[in-house]
């Protein structure tokens, strides 16, 4: 049984979730998986990640809600299968790379921009996609204390990069500052990084060690299966031993 949102108080929650065109995302694993390989990997990395939102409890309240912000029709689909709402990217850009003033900080002021709930009841979330280990408790614990502080990150596992960025409280906005050592540039602009024992939270995955220090941490269904299936491939096998 996944933790339930009624212990938070009546204040509504709208969680983004970014994913660029499937066909270009994760590029860094491009060494050890093919390009369709990658593909469905990050889809299941979504379906996971959107399913721990989900059975959190966020979407229950007609106020709180979970959008995808995305270029990608697929990705679109993936949303549209768990009953979350979309968003399009105002301008996609597939050759941008992670190292850059990335579309994603653009395609998140947008969505933020375009939401239609009350903005000063509205706690936002700006969550990675790729957290195929997440928690929904860990996920709550987190919301919970961001509103002790306002705004507020999670700090991923390589203490390096945001896996969650939280504006909390009335006219609070994200501000967002992902790329590459986006924590220091969320903390510099104000943001208070979040102590807590979240380990499938911070555990976003940009490499194979990291897939491999997810399915130690118990990976999703969706997840687990793409990597059953790459790990039987001969080729691709040798890369990646879950
Ligand atoms: N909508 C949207 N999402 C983006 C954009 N750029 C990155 N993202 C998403 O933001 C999240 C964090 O990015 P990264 O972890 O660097 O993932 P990635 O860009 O697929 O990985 P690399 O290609 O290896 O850099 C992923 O879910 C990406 O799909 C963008 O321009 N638009
Ligand atoms: C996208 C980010 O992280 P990573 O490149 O580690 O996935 C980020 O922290 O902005």
């Amino acid at each position: 049984m996944q933790a339930r949102y009624r212990s938070e108080p009546a204040v509504h929650v709208h969680v983004l979730v970014a994913v660029k065109e499937l066909r270009v995302a994760k590029s860094r694993l491009a060494e050890s998986l093919s390009s369709d390989d990658r593909t469905d990997l990050v889809a299941a990395m979504l379906h996971d990640t959107l399913d721990t939102l989900v059975g959190a409890g966020i979407a229950d309240d007609p106020f709180s809600g979970i959008t995808v912000v995305t270029p990608d029709p697929a990705v679109a689909a993936i949303a549209e299968a768990h009953g979350v709402r979309h968003w399009p990217d105002p301008d996609p850009d597939p050759a941008r790379t992670h190292t850059e003033e990335s579309g994603l900080n653009a395609a998140l002021v947008a969505a933020e921009a375009g939401l239609t709930s009350d903005p000063d009841a509205t706690d936002l979330v700006a969550l990675q996609a790729d957290l195929p280990a997440l928690r929904a408790g860990e996920l709550l614990d987190a919301l919970a204390a961001a509103r002790r502080v306002g705004r507020a990150i999670v700090v991923d596992h390589a203490g390096t990069g945001t896996a969650a960025l939280f504006a909390c409280g009335i006219g609070g906005s994200l501000d967002p500052r992902f790329g590459s050592d986006s924590a220091a540039r969320h903390i510099a602009s104000g943001a208070r990084a979040l102590e807590g024992d979240w380990p499938g939270l911070r555990q976003d995955v940009d490499t194979v060690a990291d897939l491999e220090a997810a399915a130690r941490l118990g990976l999703g269904p969706a997840t687990a299966a793409v990597l059953d299936r790459i790990a039987c491939t001969p080729d691709l096998g040798r890369s990646f031993s879950p």
